[in-house]
């Protein structure tokens, strides 16, 4: 199927689910950068998001693809509240992200672990700075680390852990505080191809378990398809929404032991998300599985 042979309304695109109210809302935002000039050059403007918007359900795993350069980064940013739009709106269960919060975790490519510290010390962190006593830290900390499988490493050191082991504590931290939304920028992006499958399976379990919204940032169209319920793909900069994808596949037990990437539901879904991030500027818009 072809973008332009499917193109759909945007309000086909923004609603997962016309009666649920979003628990993430993007309204029409628009981010500017202003850009430093120089001797020879007066500072500009760089439009970096621009009329962008989106709803995400209650509970949705939506993976989020683009260009490099197209805004993903900035985008998340912007809903973890580390920076504010130039205009339009980013509404957590109808409030206004105006800064950083607690009902939104965030997970980077970079672990950003306190080296000093150990896997379950650097879980407590975020508890720390909510009050909470040290037995309920301790406990909640245990919790999350057994969560993400990493029973038996509460008292290695960073230094001590493999990469994957890392993300896990990563993981573990963004969830002690039992955020809303889990926001995560590449964060397998650094880890080899064996670990980042490993970690991506990882995930899914956790978030059938927790039933957290997560909105997961990556270059990888294989690893957007295999995560993503759907897939938002983004224009090249000004970062827009080009298109929406539906992911159907089978999941959980219904895999019983075989390859997902190797079903041809999953090969034409990651077809369909390459057409996308392929087509020429100033496509429909679309929405839909794959052909
Ligand atoms: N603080 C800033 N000041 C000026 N320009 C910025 C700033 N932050 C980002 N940009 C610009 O905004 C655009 C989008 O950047 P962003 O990092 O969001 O893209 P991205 O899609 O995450 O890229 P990549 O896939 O390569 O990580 C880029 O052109 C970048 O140079």
């Amino acid at each position: 199927m072809t973008l332009t042979a499917a193109a759909a309304s945007a309000t086909d695109v923004l609603a997962p689910d016309a009666g649920a109210p979003a628990r993430l809302r993007f309204e029409h935002v628009r981010k500017e950068f202003t850009v430093r000039g120089d001797r020879r050059r007066a500072p500009s403007t760089l439009v970096a998001v621009d009329d962008l918007s989106l709803d995400v359900a209650a509970g949705e795993l939506v993976t989020v693809v683009g260009p490099s350069g197209c805004g993903k980064s900035t985008l998340l940013d912007l809903v973890a509240g580390l920076s504010t739009p130039t205009s339009g709106r980013i509404l957590v269960d109808g409030r206004e992200v105006t800064g950083p919060g607690l009902d939104r975790g965030i997970v980077f490519q970079q672990y950003a672990l306190l080296p000093w510290r150990s896997a379950q010390r650097n879980v407590e962190l975020g508890l720390e700075a909510r009050g909470l006593p040290a037995p309920e830290r301790r406990r909640v900390a245990r919790e999350k680390l057994e969560l993400v499988g990493l029973a038996g490493f509460e008292d290695r050191y960073p230094h001590e852990l493999s990469g994957g082991m890392k993300q896990r504590v990563a993981i573990a931290r963004a969830l002690a505080f039992d955020p809303e939304v889990l926001l995560m920028d590449e964060p397998f992006a650094a880890l080899d191809a064996q670990t980042r499958e490993q970690l991506q399976d990882e995930l899914l379990r956790i978030w059938r378990a927790t039933g957290k919204t997560i909105v997961f940032i990556t270059h990888g169209i294989e690893e957007a398809v295999y995560l993503g319920q759907r897939v938002v793909v983004l224009s090249g900069r000004p970062g827009r929404v080009r298109t929406v994808i539906d992911v159907d596949l089978p999941r959980g037990d219904e895999l019983a032991g075989t390859d997902l990437r190797t079903d041809p539901r999953f090969v034409a879904h990651r077809h369909t998300v390459w057409e996308a991030l392929h087509a020429p500027a100033g496509t429909p818009e679309r929405t839909g599985g794959a052909a």
